[in-house]
């Protein structure tokens, strides 16, 4: 159970949202600048809110006035918007970093397609390549939360239907809430259980597509 209620002041608004979800995929929606990776970044604890609590599965992350915990000990698998591949390192050795398995690294290699590229460096891949890596590389840390920022956006429509059929996949197996940007509404419909519409930092509505 992820349970967040948190405020943060922005230059322009502020961010006041409040959401309590079971291991679902919610998808936060919407416009550009209205607080979807800022929201990330505060589960994630690469920044704070000004005020309030977000707790995973009765682990307190963050609350108000007290010492948050350390983004190393939050378990979270993160695909930031710009991928943020370790450039000295081969693809092989980017999703290796932090991974559990080498079965499900051989699985997820598979799965979004990126056998051929194991030995390059990620200057020497295109952007939707690097997509699929830093996919597979938040997947293969096994994570208690995954938080995805627009995973799929330089993706073509083939590799798009196969990486969404893992991801749903995964999710059933691991049973953990994912939590995911996207500005494509139809991958919002088939991938979500919960929409959670965003404008200027707060919920103006919440969609509830599939049970979860
Ligand atoms: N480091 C920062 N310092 C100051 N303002 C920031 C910073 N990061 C983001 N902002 C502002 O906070 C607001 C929310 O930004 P955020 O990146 O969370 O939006 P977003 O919904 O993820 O946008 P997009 O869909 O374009 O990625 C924006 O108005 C942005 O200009």
């Amino acid at each position: 159970m992820l349970a967040i209620k948190i405020k943060k002041n922005l230059p322009h608004f502020t961010i006041d949202v409040e959401l309590k979800e079971n291991n679902n995929i919610v998808i936060l929606f919407g416009p550009s600048g209205s607080g979807k990776t800022t929201i990330l970044n505060c589960i994630a604890g690469l920044d704070n809110p000004d005020e309030g609590l977000i707790q995973l599965n009765q682990k307190t992350f963050y609350q108000t006035n007290r010492k948050s915990v350390k983004i190393q000990q939050r378990k979270v698998g993160y695909l930031f918007q710009d991928f943020a591949l370790f450039p000295h390192m081969t693809v092989e050795k980017n999703i290796q970093y932090g991974m559990k398995s080498q079965e499900l690294m051989n699985r997820l290699v598979q799965s979004v397609g990126i056998e051929h590229l194991l030995k390059k460096y990620p200057k020497q891949i295109s952007g939707g390549e690097k997509q699929r890596v830093a996919l597979a590389r938040a997947l293969a840390t096994e994570p208690d939360i995954l938080l995805l920022d627009e995973p799929f956006s330089s993706l073509d429509q083939e590799t798009k239907k196969e990486c969404y059929a893992e991801l749903l996949r995964l999710h059933e197996m691991w049973d953990i809430p994912i939590i995911m940007v996207t500005h494509d509404y139809e991958e919002a419909k088939k991938l979500g259980n919960h929409i959670i519409h965003l404008k200027k930092g707060k919920i103006v509505n919440r969609e509830k597509l599939h049970a979860g």
